[in-house]
C-alpha cells in the first residue's frame, strides 16, 4: 500500500492543504526529505498568496494534484545546511520562489534560464522523481537545493519582500529581456493586482513613464498617488482609450482572466511590445492585422532564472521596491483566497506563517 504523506519522508512537517478543487484549505500533516549534501532547510516566516496559488488549488489549469500545500513566495530563516552548502549558514534569511529544481545541464539551464528547462521542478503541485508530491510554503518549513535558494538582502523587509519571489521576478525579467528597462520609455501595466502593482514600481525604478490600465476606476487615485504611476486609463472608457492610442512602447499584461487584447494593441506605438504575464485558463483572441500594420510584438515570459531573481532582490533592496501587503494569520487563508478571487486585496496577501501556523 502507498505510504501516507506523513510517512513518505523522514522529517515531519505540517501546513495547510487543499484536498480537492473546491480549493478549501485546512491543516495537514506531511513529511519532507532529510537535508541532503547541497540542501538548505529553513523555517518559513512569511509566504505570499499569488493568484497562481488560486489557479492551482481550484484546478483551473486541469493538472492539479491533491492534497496540495500551495505557496511559492516563501521567506524564512535557515535551520540546517548540508555538508556541501557554500552560500548559506544557519540563521541566514533566505527566499524560495516558484522553482526548486531543474536539469542544470540543458541549454537554458546553462544560460541561467531555469524556468525554461524541460525538466524544471516547481515548488509545489509537482512530483519528485520518486513519485511523491512536492509541497509549498503554506507550511512550517522547507528544504531545497541551495541553487534554488535566494540570499535575502539585509534591508529588504521580510513580509513586503516575499511577493518579489514571484510577482517581482515575473515583472522584472521581461522588462530586462524585452529591453523595456531603458529610462524614458512609456510603459503600460494592465491589471493592478499582485504582479501589476509591483510591475508599476519596477518600471518606475527603471525610469519609465507608467500608465496603469484597469477596469476599476476606483483604483485610479491610489495608482497615481500611492504607487507612483503617471497616468491611469479606465479600459472600459472608449474615449480615454482612444485618446491614448499609439502612446506606449510596451505593456505588461498581468490579467488573470480572459480579456480582449485588441484595445491593448491599439495603445502600443508601432513596434511596441505587449508582454503576456497573466495565465488565463482559456485562450485569448489574437487579432493579427494590428500586429502586421504596426509591426507589433505579442510575447510571454515565465518568472525568471535564479541568477536574475537574486539580481532583482538586490535591485529592489537598493531602490526600496516592496509589495504593498496585507499580512494575515494562516487561519484566514480561505477568506483571503475568496477575496483574491474578487480582486479585493491591496495588493498582495502575505501569510504570517512563522507566528500563526500551529502544529496540528
Ligand atoms: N508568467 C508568470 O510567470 C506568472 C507568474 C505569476 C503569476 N502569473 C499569473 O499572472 C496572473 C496575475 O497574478 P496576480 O497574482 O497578480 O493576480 P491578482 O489577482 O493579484 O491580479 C490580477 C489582476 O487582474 C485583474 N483582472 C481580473 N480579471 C480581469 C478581467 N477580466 N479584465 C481585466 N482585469 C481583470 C484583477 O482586477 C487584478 O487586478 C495570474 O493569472 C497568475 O497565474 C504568471
Ligand atoms: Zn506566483
Amino acid at each position: 500500500m502507498a505510504k501516507s504523506p506523513e510517512e513518505q519522508h523522514p522529517v515531519k512537517a505540517y501546513g495547510w492543504a487543499a484536498r480537492d478543487n473546491s480549493g478549501v484549505l485546512s491543516p495537514f500533516k506531511f513529511s519532507r526529505r532529510v537535508t541532503g549534501e547541497t540542501d538548505v532547510r529553513f523555517k518559513v516566516l512569511y509566504t505570499g498568496i499569488c493568484h497562481s496559488d488560486l489557479h492551482h488549488v481550484k484546478n483551473d489549469w486541469g493538472a492539479s494534484k491533491y492534497p496540495m500545500v500551495p505557496g511559492h513566495e516563501i521567506v524564512g530563516e535557515v535551520t540546517e545546511v548540508g555538508c556541501k552548502v557554500t552560500k548559506f549558514k544557519v540563521g541566514d534569511k533566505v527566499g524560495v520562489g516558484c522553482m526548486v529544481g531543474s536539469c542544470r545541464s540543458c541549454a537554458d539551464c546553462k544560460e541561467d534560464l531555469e524556468p525554461y528547462c524541460p525538466k524544471k521542478v516547481l515548488t509545489y503541485d509537482f512530483y519528485y522523481p520518486d513519485g511523491t508530491i512536492l509541497y509549498g510554503g503554506y507550511s512550517d518549513h522547507m528544504v531545497a537545493d541551495e541553487h534554488f535558494v535566494l540570499r535575502w538582502p539585509e534591508n529588504l523587509p521580510l513580509a513586503g519582500g516575499a511577493p518579489l519571489l514571484c510577482a517581482g521576478i515575473t515583472t522584472y525579467s521581461p522588462l530586462i529581456y524585452y529591453g523595456l528597462n531603458k529610462p524614458g520609455l512609456h510603459l503600460g501595466v494592465v491589471g493592478l493586482g499582485g504582479l501589476g502593482h509591483v510591475g508599476v514600481k519596477l518600471a518606475k525604478a527603471f525610469g519609465a513613464k507608467v500608465t496603469v490600465i484597469s477596469t476599476s476606476p476606483s483604483k485610479g487615485q491610489e495608482a497615481l498617488e500611492r504607487l507612483g504611476a503617471d497616468a491611469f486609463l479606465v479600459s472600459r472608457d472608449p474615449n480615454q482609450m482612444q485618446a491614448a492610442m499609439g502612446t506606449l512602447d510596451g505593456i505588461l499584461d498581468t490579467v488573470s482572466a480572459v480579456h480582449p487584447i485588441l484595445p491593448l494593441l491599439s495603445l502600443l506605438k508601432n513596434h511596441g511590445k505587449l508582454i503576456m504575464l497573466g495565465a488565463p485558463a482559456k485562450p485569448l483572441e489574437l487579432p493579427v492585422f494590428p500586429l502586421l500594420m504596426g509591426r507589433k510584438v505579442v510575447a510571454g515570459s515565465n518568472i525568471g532564472g535564479l541568477k536574475e531573481t537574486q539580481e532583482m532582490l538586490d535591485f529592489c533592496a537598493k531602490h526600496n521596491v516592496v509589495a504593498d501587503v496585507e499580512v494575515i494569520p494562516i487561519d484566514q487563508v480561505n477568506t483571503a483566497m475568496e477575496r483574491l478571487e474578487k480582486s479585493d486585496v491591496k495588493y498582495r496577501f502575505v501569510i504570517d506563517v512563522g507566528n500563526t501556523l500551529k502544529a496540528p
